[in-house]
């Protein structure tokens, strides 16, 4: 990997004495799309403004294309390019003028075809004489995906992309993402929906309590940490799972028409051939059988999980 962004012991320990992150070690490669995934309040946007310069470091290195992010602050920030969470952008300026002069403000000499052709990339052309303050939400994000995109930088943070996006949204910026990325920009992005993760990631880095607690390929981690669940349509649905079947970890679903098994799908003996043998000695039928594997969100879930446990 050609890492284009390098952090190491990164802490930050806000005034309040809360500490947001806790020794975290990542680099990211030139040119990858990658996740971090996470619940409120872990941390990813401390991680993120930290990177953008917006927040102080209390200990560890960033640099950003070799240069570090505070002796080098001028030029680590003009590479990148940062969508936030919430919509900053002054509501009574048009769409033209406001990603303009986001440009300008990095010190570049204006360039009114590419402010037209982000503007036509993210569906904006024909509104670009429209006063921010009358645009839809979705649209507004778009302003600030322009925006962030004015300057040309060679690295986008996304920070909660989808959130208030509805889904056909979602499926447009996800192409616009990939197409940055064929263009050899590098993006990182943060986000609560792990469709988003799973669809588009190269890789996801997972954080929970200020800790980085995960990184890996988004297709490994599937393959290694991926469970196949088995569903049994019942004849006759069932209160309560009879107690011959206890050997198999087994829940009822569907008011009881459906029972659910989740099994190793590397494992050499999925134990499903001696459940259905079971339940065939045992007199219970079934309409139907269908498996399916579990999605990087079971396995987010059951990550976090695990870590509050321990
Ligand atoms: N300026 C601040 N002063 C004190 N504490 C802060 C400050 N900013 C953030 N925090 C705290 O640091 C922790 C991490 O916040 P952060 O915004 O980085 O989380 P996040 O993972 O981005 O969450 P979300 O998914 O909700 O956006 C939270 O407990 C938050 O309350």
């Amino acid at each position: 990997m050609d890492p284009i962004i390098r952090i190491a012991g990164l802490s930050k320990t806000y005034d309040s004495g809360h500490q947001a992150l806790k020794s975290v070690d990542l680099e990211i490669g030139r040119g990858e799309i990658f996740a971090l995934l996470g619940p409120n309040g872990a941390g990813k946007t401390t991680l993120i403004g930290i990177v953008c310069g917006i927040v102080r470091p209390t200990e560890g290195k960033v640099t950003v294309d070799g240069h570090d992010i505070i002796s080098g602050f001028r030029q680590t920030r003009g590479a990148i390019g940062l969508v936030p969470q919430e919509l900053t952008t002054d509501a009574f300026e048009t769409v033209w003028d406001t990603v303009s002069f986001s440009r300008g403000l990095f010190g570049k000499p204006r360039n009114p075809a590419l402010i037209e052709s982000l503007l036509k990339q993210l569906s904006l052309w024909d509104k670009r004489a429209t006063k921010i303050k009358e645009l839809s939400g979705g649209m507004k994000r778009r302003v600030m995906i322009a925006k962030a995109l004015s300057h040309e930088p060679r690295i986008l943070f996304l920070d909660e992309p989808s959130a208030g996006v509805d889904v056909e949204l979602r499926r447009g910026m996800w192409d616009m993402v990939r197409q940055l990325r064929d263009q050899g920009v590098t993006i990182i992005l943060t986000t609560h929906y792990i469709e988003e993760a799973q669809e588009m990631a190269d890789r996801v880095g997972v954080i929970s309590h200020g800790e980085l607690i995960l990184v890996e390929e988004t297709q490994a981690l599937m393959a290694k940490l991926g469970k196949r669940e088995l569903t049994l349509k019942l004849a006759e649905p069932m209160t309560a799972i009879p107690p011959e079947l206890a050997e198999w970890p087994l829940e009822l679903r569907d008011d009881g028409n459906a029972l659910l098994y989740a099994f190793d799908a590397n494992a050499e003996r999925t134990g499903i051939a001696s459940l259905i043998k079971r339940l065939t000695d045992l007199g219970i039928g079934f309409k139907d059988l269908a498996t399916r594997e579990s999605s990087l969100e079971d396995i987010f879930v059951s990550l976090v999980h695990q870590e509050k446990a321990a």
